[in-house]
C-alpha cells in the first residue's frame, strides 16, 4: 500500500501529462456520466469550482445540468488559517475571485448550512475502491463532510481509475460514489454502477 505522499505526487503527475483539450473531453463526459446517478431529486447541490492550473476536473458542465434542473448551487470559500469552508448560495449576481490558491471563489452571498445539502461534489487526487479519498492533505473536505446529514450524497470526481486500497484516518469520510470519464462506481453497493 502506497504512502498518501507518494499517492499526492503520483496523481500531480499523472494530471500534469493531461491535455487540456482531454481535461475539457473527459469532464463532459464525467458530467453525463452524472446523468445516470439516482441523485437528481434534492435541492440543493455543493460543487466545487476548479483550480484551473491543476486540471482538476471542470465542473462548468456539471454547473450547466444544475442550472438547467433549477438546483440551488453552493459553492465555497476556503480559509487557510482555520482549514475550514464557509458555503455560500451561488446566485447570478454572486460574485467570484481567483483566490490566491488558485480557486475561484464567492466574495460574498448568503452563506449555507452543510445539513442543508443534498449533494455534494468532492475534488480529490486519489481514491480507492473503497471510496476513501486523498485531497492536497489540509482536511478541508474532512471537516465539511462530516458536518453534513448521514444521507447527504458525496461524489468524488476523477479522471483516473481507483487505487485498490488507500491507508485511512478515522476523520476520513468515504464517498458514495466516484465518477470517472467511462465508469461511476458505487461503493455503498460495492460495484460497479454504471
Ligand atoms: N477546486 C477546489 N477547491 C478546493 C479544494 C480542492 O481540492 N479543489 N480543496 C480541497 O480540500 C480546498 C483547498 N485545498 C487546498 C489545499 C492546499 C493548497 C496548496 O497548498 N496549494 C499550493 C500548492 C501546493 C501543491 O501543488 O501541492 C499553492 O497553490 O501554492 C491548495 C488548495 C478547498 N477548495
Ligand atoms: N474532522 C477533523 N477535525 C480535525 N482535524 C481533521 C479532521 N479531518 C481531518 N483532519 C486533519 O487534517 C489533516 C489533513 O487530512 P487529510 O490528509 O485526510 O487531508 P485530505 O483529505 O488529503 O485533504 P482535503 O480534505 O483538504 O482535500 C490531517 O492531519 C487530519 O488529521
Amino acid at each position: 500500500m502506497s504512502h498518501k505522499s507518494d499517492l499526492r505526487i503520483k496523481y500531480k503527475k499523472l494530471r500534469e501529462d493531461l491535455s487540456e483539450s482531454s481535461v475539457e473531453d473527459m469532464s463532459l463526459q464525467i458530467a453525463n456520466q452524472a446523468l445516470k446517478l439516482p441523485i437528481w431529486n434534492g435541492t440543493y447541490y455543493h460543487i466545487f469550482l476548479p483550480i484551473s492550473h491543476k486540471k482538476e476536473v471542470d465542473t462548468s458542465f456539471l454547473m450547466h445540468i444544475l442550472q438547467g434542473k433549477e438546483k440551488s448551487i453552493v459553492v465555497s470559500k476556503a480559509d487557510f488559517s482555520t482549514n475550514e469552508m464557509k458555503h455560500i448560495l451561488l446566485q447570478d449576481n454572486t460574485p467570484l475571485k481567483v483566490s490566491d490558491y488558485g480557486i475561484p471563489e464567492p466574495v460574498s452571498g448568503i452563506e449555507i448550512s452543510p445539513e442543508i445539502l443534498d449533494v455534494v461534489f468532492v475534488p480529490l487526487l486519489a481514491y480507492d475502491l473503497n471510496g476513501h479519498r486523498i485531497g492536497y492533505g489540509k482536511g478541508f473536505y474532512d471537516r465539511f463532510l462530516k458536518k453534513c446529514r448521514k444521507d447527504t450524497v458525496f461524489i468524488g470526481l476523477s479522471f483516473f481509475e481507483p487505487e485498490p486500497k488507500i491507508f485511512f484516518e478515522a476523520t476520513d469520510i468515504p464517498l458514495d460514489y466516484c465518477i470517472t470519464p467511462e465508469k461511476t462506481f458505487d461503493f455503498k453497493n460495492n460495484h460497479l454502477s454504471l
